[in-house]
């Protein structure tokens, strides 16, 4: 299989499972939307993310320096990452440690950012991010799914949304959970982190040419879901609670 890079894959374990991709920037509700589709289709979720913000913080540990991209790709390679459904709720050990919450900070994201400029660290995570590929299927969120990491995936969605409801999005989830926060810095972060994804030079944030656009600006969690069920369905996929 040739993918968008032209790197060409032999077929592995679980590559025939079907996959859904779920692409977008900061704060368009893939994360949210992929799970609730996962649940739907009764499939696995990889949030792709949460290695590159893993090796964020793995990194953090370590005081690495985020412009030493050698000791990066090595903290890449030695940082290991397990999920684990706690009734229901999906934790994220680095290294042993439970790490979920400090992975969801804005620091942890945007080091992650900057760590996914680096062709190498991209490479190291991609066998990874395949694995995740099992029957019955695959959901899967992140930047590149649709692009570079599952080229062939039956259905593919970029989920996107006005850059100021989605400072307003991460503004009330920050909020309800007590944190104290800036809207106008949170929509500084979210344009910053929109640039850099955006304008790298491997793999950068853009809809697969296959993909469906489903801008949320204004819609509902449950409007949203419902527009991606509807490409899924439009690709003969069925979910298995209808
Ligand atoms: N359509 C929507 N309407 C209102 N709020 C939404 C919608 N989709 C998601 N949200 C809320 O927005 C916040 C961010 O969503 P989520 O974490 O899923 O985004 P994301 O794209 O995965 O972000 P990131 O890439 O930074 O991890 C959450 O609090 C979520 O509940
Ligand atoms: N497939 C992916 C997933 C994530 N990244 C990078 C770029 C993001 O800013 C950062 C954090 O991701 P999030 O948890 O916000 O989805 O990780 C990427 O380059 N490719």
């Amino acid at each position: 299989m040739d993918n968008e890079n032209g790197n060409h894959a032999p077929p592995g374990p679980g590559q025939t499972a079907p996959v859904i991709t779920i692409d977008g920037p900061s704060g368009s509700g893939k994360g949210t939307i992929s799970r609730l589709v996962a649940e739907r289709m009764g499939w696995h979720y990889l949030d792709s993310g949460a290695l590159y913000r893993a090796v964020g913080v793995a990194a953090g540990w370590g005081d690495i320096d985020l412009a030493d991209p050698a000791a990066l790709v090595r903290c890449t390679f030695d940082t290991v990452v397990e999920f684990r459904d706690d009734g229901g709720e999906l934790r994220v050990l680095v290294n042993g440690t439970d790490a979920t919450g400090e992975l969801r900070t804005e620091t942890a994201g945007a080091a992650a950012s900057a760590i996914a400029a680096i062709p190498e660290v991209r490479e190291a995570l991609k066998e990874r991010q395949r694995a995740f590929r099992q029957a019955p299927g695959l959901v899967a969120d992140g930047r590149d799914m649709g692009t570079v990491i599952f080229p062939d995936a039956r259905a593919k969605v970029f989920l996107t949304a006005s850059a100021e409801e989605r400072a307003g999005r991460r503004y009330k989830q920050l909020s309800d959970k007590g944190v104290s926060v800036n809207l106008s810095g949170l929509l500084r972060e979210i344009l910053a982190r929109d640039a850099r994804d955006a304008n790298r030079a491997v793999a950068p944030l853009r809809p697969a040419a296959d993909a469906v656009t489903v801008d949320t600006t204004g819609l509902g969690i449950d409007e949203v879901v419902g527009r991606v069920l509807a490409v899924v369905a439009q690709a003969g996929l069925v979910p298995e609670q209808q």
